[in-house]
């Protein structure tokens, strides 16, 4: 599969609502074809980057006493420290461990827990917090234009400063050292889709991340046979010259999105899915133990910006026939999807 790249430079966005519309048509492909793009010469710089990466490492390599102390309760539990094996989406244990934050404009009044673990560490995230947040407004008001709507629309649903409930949140993952052998029962991150409105991810030189579309978005509208298995004990099947007939292997065409240095992998989320009348799907993703011993047994960080609306806004649209009316708020919606995702006991060490 290729991904699209989308060349930011490319549409000068300060210059006018011209090329905005050009972006718009971009992503519009993109979102079609692949529910993903990566974008390059997005204007955020290599070295704010490694100054995130070189804070998270640090960080995750604290003992787990310090870390599990960076743990944010109550109405705040979508910022601090979410620890290995706290996250399950699918039968094989997660690998994980990650630190979310919000901007401090975000999160009024409150400091990050253990925010001075690490010197310098907060003033790296803030920094790509802000140049994500600038990046991501000008993806909203392009989508807004691919949807149909007015270019400020997207924008009006995500203003979430001082939202205590906002999950516009960045996250620092850690995807720890493991061996091959390990891939029998743990994966690092299982197959899922994001619950937001669209993510930015950056990720190192390690590898592992995979996607794979969902169905309809090669099948377009109509099919001649929908996907199904036969329910008998087996079945033979002669077919015609004209082609067609399709099966899917048993992993169901999974994709490496390989890394590219400093490049932004942006991807469809459930949201922009609902907000777009299902014109885009959410893209589904996981993340994989390499197969190589080397990477294996070496460390993964990654980046992700989960650009999110805000806490009040219908999950979905009241006019989508095909959902539960009325629809739960963001909020409430992204609370019931990560209660099920979250699993309370940690893998045995
Ligand atoms: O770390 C990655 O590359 C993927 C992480 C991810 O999918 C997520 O945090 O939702
Ligand atoms: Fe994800």
């Amino acid at each position: 599969m290729e991904i699209p790249v989308i060349d930011m430079e490319k549409f000068g966005l300060r210059e006018g609502s011209d090329n905005l519309i050009k972006l718009s048509e971009c992503l519009d492909q993109a979102f079609t074809k692949t529910g993903c793009a990566r974008l390059i010469n997005h204007g955020i710089t290599t070295q704010q980057i490694q100054n995130v990466y070189a804070g998270s490492s640090l960080f995750f390599n604290l003992p787990d006493e310090l870390k599990n102390r960076c743990r944010f309760v109550g109405e705040d539990s979508t910022v601090g420290y979410i620890g290995l094996g706290t996250e399950r989406y699918g039968e094989k244990q997660d690998l994980h461990e990650g630190y979310l934050i919000r901007t401090a404009e975000d999160l009024p009044g409150k400091d990050l827990p253990g925010k001075d673990l690490v010197p310098g560490w907060r003033m790296a995230t803030e920094s790509l917090h802000t140049s994500l947040k600038i990046l991501s407004s000008v993806i909203l008001d392009a989508l807004s234009l691919a949807i149909g709507k007015e270019r400020d629309y997207l924008a009006s649903l995500h203003r979430s400063e001082g939202d205590k409930k906002s999950f516009k949140v960045l996250r620092m993952a850690h995807y720890p050292p493991t061996n091959p052998d390990a891939a029998q029962t743990s994966i690092r991150f299982d197959e899922h889709c994001d619950f937001n409105t669209f993510t930015l991810l950056l990720q190192d030189n390690m590898g592992g991340l995979q996607v794979r579309w969902q169905r309809s978005m090669q099948a377009h509208t109509s099919i001649r046979i929908d996907e199904h298995c036969d329910f008998c004990t087996f079945t033979f099947l002669i077919q015609d010259n004209m082609g067609g007939l399709q099966g899917r292997d048993k992993d169901g065409n999974w994709f490496d999105l390989t890394p590219e240095p400093d490049s932004i992998i942006l991807m469809a989320a459930q949201f922009i899915q609902f907000y777009s009348n299902e014109k885009y799907k959410a893209l589904r993703h996981r993340v994989i133990i390499p197969e190589e011993e080397a990477k294996c047994r070496h460390s993964r960080y990654s980046i992700i910006y989960f650009v999110t609306a805000d806490g009040h806004i219908p999950a979905w649209p009241t006019t989508a026939t095909h959902l539960p009316q009325p629809p739960p708020n963001v909020h409430d919606h992204l609370m019931s999807v990560l209660v099920n995702s979250v699993n309370p006991t940690p893998p045995a060490s």
